[in-house]
């Protein structure tokens, strides 16, 4: 069976960055760059005052100094014409400093009266001014491609005067459920019958993870019905499919997406919970088949759906980040496949992350999933630890699960 990691690099392997759409900046935060941003102006444009004061010449502004105030330019009216030796331009935050000017002097250190401004304090070349080009310049790349935008990134292009930006489009994941005994929240449930809440809780992650979720009807356990159902993921960039990936009878996603030419790259990996999953490609469509259980669904989506959509989405796909946290209990031995303990954080004494596994551990407890705050990783074959060990968590909240 093979490892999470070469199973993620596999899938990853398979996948390409959606093409570029045009947004307006309102709709950009959150979204991956498909361009550079490139500005398209200089900022400041021109030499501009960083306070409300005067601007004069450093050569004039000996403290005592008395300069002839021939202006005044508020912010976005500058001084039309030169300054000269022996005067001074009233000025504001943001106003333009005058051709002429190299300084200016605070008005909290100057008196002025009947047009002339008395300085209490020298000023010195360069003072409270902006020089023209201070934050960046016409042509320089402000942001690269493959960023995800922040509000101070929707900000900075704002500034360059980028009122629209090309980003990846969002990517289309459809979400197929499978089983005669699934019924869609609301509907009618069969005799012995479970409400699918994996179409659900994965169209919720899918849109977390930046993709655009299309939950499909549920799909009867039959092969022509899943091929069926298949079809209306023609168009999307990734199809899930959940349940009917193990080796029952009635297990059939493989055989009937294989009627519309799934060609599989793998199936089963070593972890738990999540065994069965599979991956594979249908006419140009990636199709990443969960098992029905659950907690495994979401496990599998976090560990290798994540990353998929991100690909897709334009980032690297990198696996869920990991932190270090002490454990407050003895876990024992583990077996040959990667575990995945469901478990809540807590703060120490000490201040130490600490982590508390829940005890039965089936693949089928949502309850204790919403519950959980994270997963404790538990490698192949890892032995067993006494309370108190540090083990690697994974947030789950902070992954959009
Ligand atoms: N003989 C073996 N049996 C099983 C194995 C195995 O290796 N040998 N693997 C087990 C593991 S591990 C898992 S995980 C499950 C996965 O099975 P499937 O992917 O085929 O899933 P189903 O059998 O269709 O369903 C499993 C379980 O989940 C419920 N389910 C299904 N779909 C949904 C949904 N949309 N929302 C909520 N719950 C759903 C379903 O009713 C079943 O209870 O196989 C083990 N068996
Ligand atoms: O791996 Mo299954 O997902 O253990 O329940």
């Amino acid at each position: 069976m093979l490892s999470i990691t070469d199973a993620r690099g596999r899938i990853l392997a398979l996948l390409r960055p959606t093409g570029a759409e045009i947004v307006p900046l309102g709709e950009a935060a959150g979204r991956v760059l498909a361009a550079p941003v490139i500005s398209r102006l200089t900022q400041p444009p021109r030499d501009v005052s960083a306070m409300d004061g005067y601007a004069v010449r450093a050569d004039d502004a000996a403290a005592g100094a008395r300069l002839r105030v021939v202006g005044i330019a508020p912010a976005g009216h500058p001084f039309g014409g030169a300054m000269g030796p022996g005067e001074a331009v009233r000025l504001f935050t943001g106003s333009v400093v005058p051709e002429g000017a190299d300084c200016i002097v605070i008005q909290e250190d100057a008196t002025e009266a009947d047009g002339i401004v008395t300085l209490r304090e020298r000023g010195l070349p360069g003072r409270h001014v902006r020089g023209a080009g201070l934050d960046f310049a016409v042509g320089d790349e402000l942001l690269p491609a493959g960023r995800v935008l922040t509000a101070r990134d929707v900000g900075l292009a704002a500034a360059a005067n980028h009122p629209w930006l090309s980003v990846h489009r969002r990517p289309t994941v459809a979400i197929l459920a499978t089983g005669d005994e699934i019924a869609m929240p609301g509907e009618p449930i069969p005799a012995g019958g479970i409400v699918s809440s994996n179409s659900h809780a994965l169209a919720a992650f899918v849109r977390a993870c930046g993709g655009v979720p299309v939950i499909l009807p549920v799909a009867r356990d039959d092969r022509e019905a899943i091929a069926a159902a298949a079809d209306a993921a023609a168009r999307a960039d990734l199809l899930l499919t959940t349940g009917g990936a193990s080796v029952g009878t009635y297990d059939l996603v493989q055989q009937g997406l294989s009627d519309r030419g799934l060609a599989l790259d793998f199936w089963k990996i070593a972890m738990r919970p999540g065994k069965p999953l599979m991956f594979g490609s249908m006419g140009g469509v990636p199709v990443l088949g969960l098992p029905g259980n659950p907690v495994s669904a979401m496990i599998c989506a976090l560990l290798f759906g994540r990353p998929a959509i991100e690909r897709l989405c334009g980032l690297a796909g990198d696996a869920p980040p990991r932190e270090p946290a002490r454990c407050t209990v003895a876990l024992a031995a583990n077996d040959h496949r990667a575990d995945h303990l469901r478990a809540v954080l807590a703060r120490g004494e000490d201040g130490m992350l600490e982590v508390t596994p829940f005890g039965p551990q089936d693949s089928s407890m949502l309850r204790r999933l919403a519950r959980a705050d994270a997963v404790v990783l538990r490698a192949p074959d890892a032995p067993a630890v006494a309370a108190g060990a540090m083990v690697e968590v994974i947030r789950l909240a902070a992954c959009g699960l």
